[in-house]
């Protein structure tokens, strides 16, 4: 456990009020911008994180992502608002509270996005932000380990030696496959799919090979606090402030001339309050929940929401909160016979399989333990999803009135409405698209489950503070599938993995649907029955885009270069900036953008 690293600084900390940059957050994004802007000896910062510092083994063995999560890691008592088109159910929301954030906790994919993903975020004006702004911060953050030859060989795993640099996260692919998994690629190619040579290299579409945050060297999850922070822990311009709560934004002036000059902070287990503040800027890394309840708390929001919670406006922006994304999910079930073994499901039904798995873990930290929820995926555009149909979808995109199907804090905002209708002019461009996917299948080397992950959603949700306990979990609406174009995408998603499990690669294995059952075939149908049988899901703990970094015109909260419009020396890092969810696992998309921000702060001197 770092605590030796971490609470001799937090005590130091204890003693001075300011430093040049005080971060709130220490997640993923958070302990890159401190790592980055630290290098600097004469710059000072400060990290407040909520939570403490875990070393729990089932976060470090690749094999616990695929346990129970640790709910002690999380935000207590998150649950959403009543999901209108689910049939009206709530969801524990799963955010981090712990040093390194959601990279504690995660599932340890690491997939980025396709160059589409983020060349449509430069189209709507984010300079720099497109995939060539992009690829040299996800190059820069990361090192790939390789697995050994024999594996490689065996399973035909290729990754682009180009795509990756020598930077502190470690990334590495099990050395241990189970067999059947190349029954599955053989099935994805066979339907036609593109097999990049690594879909981390801009061509995340089609069925690929991807790493898991796992350090091959170790056997262990590699995190933002092992990888960002412990190496310069003992730096002396640098602090950190555990189990520390930042509860409100200080600000100097009125109007639209605010500058941030601290922020108020309560230590969780003295419960007391002390305000530190930043020369240079507040850097705002506290996640797309906790970002906005924090600036909401602190004056800046929806007016409605502000004065309906009793807190005075400092400044107006129907932005904070709204744009609120995340991938929703469906799973199919199916009978499977003749499976090889050993596969996926030995660990948990043949001893001597669990015995030896564990003998070579204990011995070399290598073997079936090191496999975290899998290193495939299979992300498919939409004109192979669905041929006869991508066309209409994309042109029903076109027509819809901009303030169809949109959380009621959009009614009348012109701002935000023209970023809707920007953002859905850059999605039907995607839905056209055959190098941008629009959904994600998981695969693995059992078809027996499969996950449909909707990638690229219209449908927009809505953050907020609960006006009755502002201080308390905020108000979060997925809002999911209130788009009617997300449901006839996510049914004809179903359809097609229903035909590439049908394919002859897989014969051998007699699949048959159980869940929801082949008899559902229209998108009504489809959708009908998985709301009833619940198996539809508003996120797979992906939240985004709730203070997007769009044009103001556009109902932006933060420009290209990260600042709040209106407020001097106030900046925002995490997964709140993203204006469109990007195709993908967030984390990798969020390291980079770690990297780059920092760079962009550390540019302004
Ligand atoms: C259960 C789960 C599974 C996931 N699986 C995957 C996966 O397999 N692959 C993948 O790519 N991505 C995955 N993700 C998503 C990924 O981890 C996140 O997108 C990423 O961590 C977001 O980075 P961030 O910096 O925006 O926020 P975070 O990493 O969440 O960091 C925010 C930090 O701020 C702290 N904080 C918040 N409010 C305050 C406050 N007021 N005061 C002080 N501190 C505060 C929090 O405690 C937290 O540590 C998963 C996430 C979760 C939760």
């Amino acid at each position: 456990v770092p605590n030796g690293a971490v609470n001799p600084r937090g005590e130091q900390a204890q003693a001075s009020n300011t430093y040049d940059y005080v971060i709130v957050g220490g997640g993923v994004t958070g302990l890159i911008v401190a790592n980055r802007l630290t290098e600097d000896s004469k710059k000072s910062a400060l990290v407040i994180e909520a939570g403490g510092a875990d070393d729990n083994f089932n976060q470090r063995i690749p094999y616990g992502a695929t346990l129970a999560l640790n709910t002690s890691l999380l935000w207590a008592d998150y649950v959403s608002d009543p999901e209108p088109e689910l049939a009206n159910k709530t969801w524990n929301v799963r955010v981090a509270e712990v040093l390194g954030g959601g990279s504690i906790v995660n599932g340890m994919m690491y997939d980025r996005g396709s160059a589409a993903d983020y060349d449509a975020w430069e189209q709507l004006g984010n300079n720099g932000w497109g995939w060539a702004g992009m690829y040299p911060y996800f190059k820069k953050g990361t090192k790939f380990i390789p697995p050994p030859q024999k594996t490689a060989k065996e399973f035909n795993i290729t990754w682009d030696p180009k795509a990756y640099g020598n930077g502190p996260l470690k990334l590495g692919i099990s050395d241990f496959q189970y067999p059947d998994i190349k029954d599955y690629f053989a099935a994805f190619k066979g339907a036609g799919a593109h097999m990049a040579l690594d879909g981390n290299n801009g061509e995340a579409y089609g069925a690929s090979w991807y790493a898991n945050t796992m350090n091959p060297e170790t056997g262990e999850r590699s995190q933002a606090r092992n990888s960002y922070y412990e190496p310069v822990s003992s730096r002396p311009n640098l602090h950190v402030l555990l189990k520390t709560v930042a509860t409100e934004v200080i600000f100097n002036g009125t109007g639209k001339s605010l500058t941030a000059r601290g922020v108020t902070v309560t230590d969780k287990l003295s419960n007391t309050s002390r305000t530190v503040y930043a020369k240079k800027e507040l850097v705002l890394a506290a996640g797309a929940l906790n970002t906005v309840k924090l600036l909401q708390l602190s004056g800046v929001g929806p007016k409605s929401t502000l004065e309906a919670a009793g807190i005075v406006v400092k400044l107006a922006h129907d932005g904070v909160g709204a744009n609120f994304q995340d991938h929703p999910y469906t799973f199919l079930g199916f009978n499977i016979s003749n499976m090889s073994t050993p596969n996926p499901l030995s660990l948990t039904t043949d001893p001597a399989f669990n015995a030896s798995a564990w003998a070579q873990y204990t011995a070399n930290h290598t073997g079936p333990l090191t496999q975290a929820r899998g290193n495939t995926l299979a992300m498919i555009p939409l004109p192979e999803v669905a041929p006869q149909s991508y066309k209409a979808l994309a042109q029903q995109i076109d027509k819809m009135s901009p303030d169809a199907y949109l959380p009621s804090i959009y009614t009348g905002s012109k701002k935000l409405l023209a970023g809707v209708k920007a953002q859905r002019k850059a999605l039907s461009t995607i839905f056209k698209s055959d190098k941008a996917a629009v959904v994600e299948y998981p695969f693995s080397a059992s078809g027996s489950m499969i996950l449909v992950g909707l990638e690229k959603p219209l449908s927009r949700g809505y953050v907020s503070i609960n006006p009755a306990n502002p201080q308390g979990p905020p108000k979060i609406l997925y809002n999911a599938l209130t788009n009617p174009i997300d449901k006839s995408v996510m049914a004809a998603c179903v359809r097609y993995i229903r035909s590439v499990w049908a394919r002859p690669e897989l014969k051998k294995f007699e699949l048959v649907e159980t869940s929801p059952g082949a008899q559902y075939v229209s998108d009504e149908d489809i959708i009908e029955k998985m709301v009833e049988l619940g198996s539809i899901w508003p996120t797979l703990a992906h939240p985004s885009g709730t203070c997007a970094m769009l044009p103001e015109d556009l109902g932006g909260c933060v420009s290209d270069k990260l600042l709040f419009y209106g407020v001097e020396k106030l900046s925002i890092v995490d997964a709140s900036i993203l204006p469109i969810i990007p195709s993908q696992h967030l984390q990798s998309t969020m390291y980079a953008v770690g990297e780059k921000a920092a760079d962009i702060i550390k540019s302004r001197g």
